[in-house]
């Protein structure tokens, strides 16, 4: 039975049916705290666990749903809907302001950022006369819809987890979506996903926003539920308690958010109980003892405890359904001959290191190019500096004439160029076909909500069967279902090639594609090589490999010390006495 298709909607329909059961209104309260600690864990598990971000401060963003829906219907007497609405709109603006700061920077400003926020807003909602200080907003009134007062039991339950069901299903779509493979890939670090065009810093801030936005929605919802609202609930503490449940739960999977909230909010009940029987004295003991359960956890299952519920629901091969699809639009081709890539005099200075000193070479379409050099010649700084890693010091990289020389790399990514990686990159739990669509990403336009509303089947398609196509091309169409990480490095070089073609590219520039391959899968990728070169693709080989290279190339340029020694064909090459003496390292 395919289990995975039908859990998911049978744990929707007993979640929402609860109320209606013969369930003690105890168990209700419970589901209420664990629906609404899930709306903010779901948001942690997209931020931290699928797009590798850490925030400390989504109790916060809880806080200012909360002190929204409070304040306007307390003190305003508005609308809870406009409240809703003002919450959410705090929350985003807030989420914008704080990511347009922090998010371009890398390492731990957004952490550092998050924690400031949490504690400012906590000592705000403190301090201020019109909110009520410390004691709060009291006399929330309960939430109507359509006429019915849904109280703050079996009502409101329903609207809560119907509310987190649907953000659920939302964020699972998101991820299994254009826009989800570009927030996964913003984990791996920006260089990969910025070759592929993605904008990382966009994606990072949506996905900010979408966790903001959720844990807003919580804080409105918790609101109407306590009927009162003061600072405690949304303090700094929370905040990590928050991330713990996503981190307990599973980080990376939607519905481990459930569960870590559950987890949590189940086990911190029992705590206070027991604890205070155990040791005979009661403090805040429960957080030591989930400290500890969760180092014990994340040795065993570094998952989170999803991986063992996950056992349960095997993983089943995407239903190939695009079969029709139309292909997708294509690039312009130039024709054979016609100058593609001019490196004119680059050079790439690293303090008082010049790494790159004047270095040129061209390239025309329908070329098979190699660069080469001994350890430390320049190459993969001179393969940076054209494909926008790098920043040119001097010099000039043309593209079809077009001074192409300080973009950055998805603005050379969408003009035609696309590269693999010395270390291969790819997102090691998404299937070899999803990485593959991942390099189609520039020539989609679905954007997040129409994701997250699954209306982005017909483009998803067309994604799907050009991956298949490039994986076909390759050879590796038979791998498309298993998953990145379990392929051996071989067929990992080969994914990446079929990912570099899914950007539709008029040159490809491989970095050391056969470092690290064994001699069959060599001979396997200069198969492929050739044939892409025979299909009129032009390529530059950044490579080590000598015998690989001369058997392959029809122009090689020698670096060496950063400056380029020689170029000519691989004979020229090799009776060349300068290489020779280059690789060897004696003097010539
Ligand atoms: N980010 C950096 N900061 C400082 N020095 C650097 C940096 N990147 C490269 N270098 C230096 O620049 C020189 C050229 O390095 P590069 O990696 O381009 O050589 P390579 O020919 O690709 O070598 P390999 O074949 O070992 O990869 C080396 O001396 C290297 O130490």
């Amino acid at each position: 039975m395919k289990l995975r298709r039908f859990a998911f909607p049978l744990f929707g329909v007993i979640m929402l049916a609860l109320p209606a059961l013969p369930v003690p209104d105890f168990w209700i309260t419970q589901a209420i705290y664990i629906g609404l600690y899930a709306l903010v864990a779901l948001g942690l598990v997209l931020l931290t666990g699928v797009a590798g971000l850490t925030s400390f401060g989504q109790a916060a963003f809880v806080g200012v749903g909360a002190y929204a829906a409070a304040f306007m219907t307390v003190k305003l007497s508005a609308s809870p809907w406009l409240a809703l609405l003002l919450g959410v709109g705090l929350a985003v603006c807030a989420a914008l302001v704080l990511g347009a700061i922090t998010l371009r920077m890398s390492g731990h400003y957004l952490p550092l950022a998050t924690i400031a926020w949490g504690l400012a807003l906590y000592y705000t909602m403190g301090n201020m006369e019109w909110l009520g200080k410390y004691d709060g907003i009291l006399g929330v009134p309960t939430l109507q819809v359509f006429g019915f007062d849904l109280g703050t039991g079996r009502g409101l339950h329903v609207l809560v987890w119907a509310i987190a069901l649907l953000a659920a299903l939302g964020c699972a779509n998101l991820l299994d979506s254009r826009p989800g493979r570009a927030i996964r890939a913003v984990k791996g670090g920006a260089t990969m996903a910025e070759a592929m065009g993605v904008s990382t810093f966009r994606y990072k801030l949506v996905v900010f926003v979408l966790a903001a936005v959720l844990a807003a929605v919580s804080g409105w919802l918790f609101a109407f539920f306590q009927r009162t609202v003061n600072p405690t609930p949304f303090s700094i503490g929370k905040g990590i308690e928050y991330l713990f449940m996503a981190v307990l739960g599973g980080v990376s999977h939607v519905w481990g958010a459930f569960l870590g909230a559950a987890v949590v909010k189940l086990t911190d009940d029992q705590l206070q109980v027991l604890l205070p029987k155990l040791i005979g004295t009661s403090g805040n003991f429960e957080t030591i003892v989930f400290g500890i359960v969760l180092v014990v956890v994340l040795k065993y299952a570094p998952d989170g405890l999803w991986t063992f519920v996950a056992r349960w629901l095997p993983r089943e091969d995407r239903p190939r359904d695009w079969a029709d699809a139309p292909a997708l639009p294509a690039r312009d081709k130039p024709a054979r001959g016609q100058p593609l890539l001019q490196v004119d005099a680059v050079r790439k200075e690293f303090g008082g290191l010049v790494a790159v000193n004047d270095v040129s070479f061209e390239l025309r379409a329908g070329d098979l190019v190699g660069l080469i050099g001994p350890n430390g010649a320049g190459k993969s700084t001179t393969f940076n500096l054209v494909t926008g890693v790098l920043s040119l010091t001097g010099g000039q990289v043309r593209w079809r004439g077009e001074a192409i020389g300080g973009l950055p790399s998805r603005e050379i990514a969408r003009r035609g160029i696309s590269r693999t990686f010395q270390h291969v990159k790819m997102i090691p739990e998404m299937t070899v076909l999803e990485n593959v669509a991942l390099g189609g990403h520039l020539r989609g336009q679905c954007g997040t909500v129409r994701a997250m509303l699954r209306m982005d089947r017909v483009e998803e398609k067309r994604l799907f069967a050009e991956a298949e196509r490039q994986l076909a091309r390759i050879g590796l169409a038979d791998r498309m279902h298993d998953l990145a990480g379990n392929l051996a490095l071989g067929p990992q070089r080969l994914m990446e090639i079929a990912r570099a073609l899914c950007t539709d590219p008029a040159l490809l520039l491989l970095d050391e594609p056969a470092a690290g391959l064994r001699h069959q899968e060599k001979q396997a990728l200069a198969a492929v090589l050739r044939q892409l070169k025979d299909e009129g693709m032009s390529l530059l080989l950044v490579e080590h490999d000598m015998e690989f290279v001369m058997g392959l190339t029809d122009r090689i340029v020698v670096m060496e010390f950063g400056t380029r020694l020689m170029e000519g064909t691989p004979a020229e090459v090799q009776a060349s006495p300068a290489v020779r003496a280059a690789y060897l390292g004696t003097e010539h």
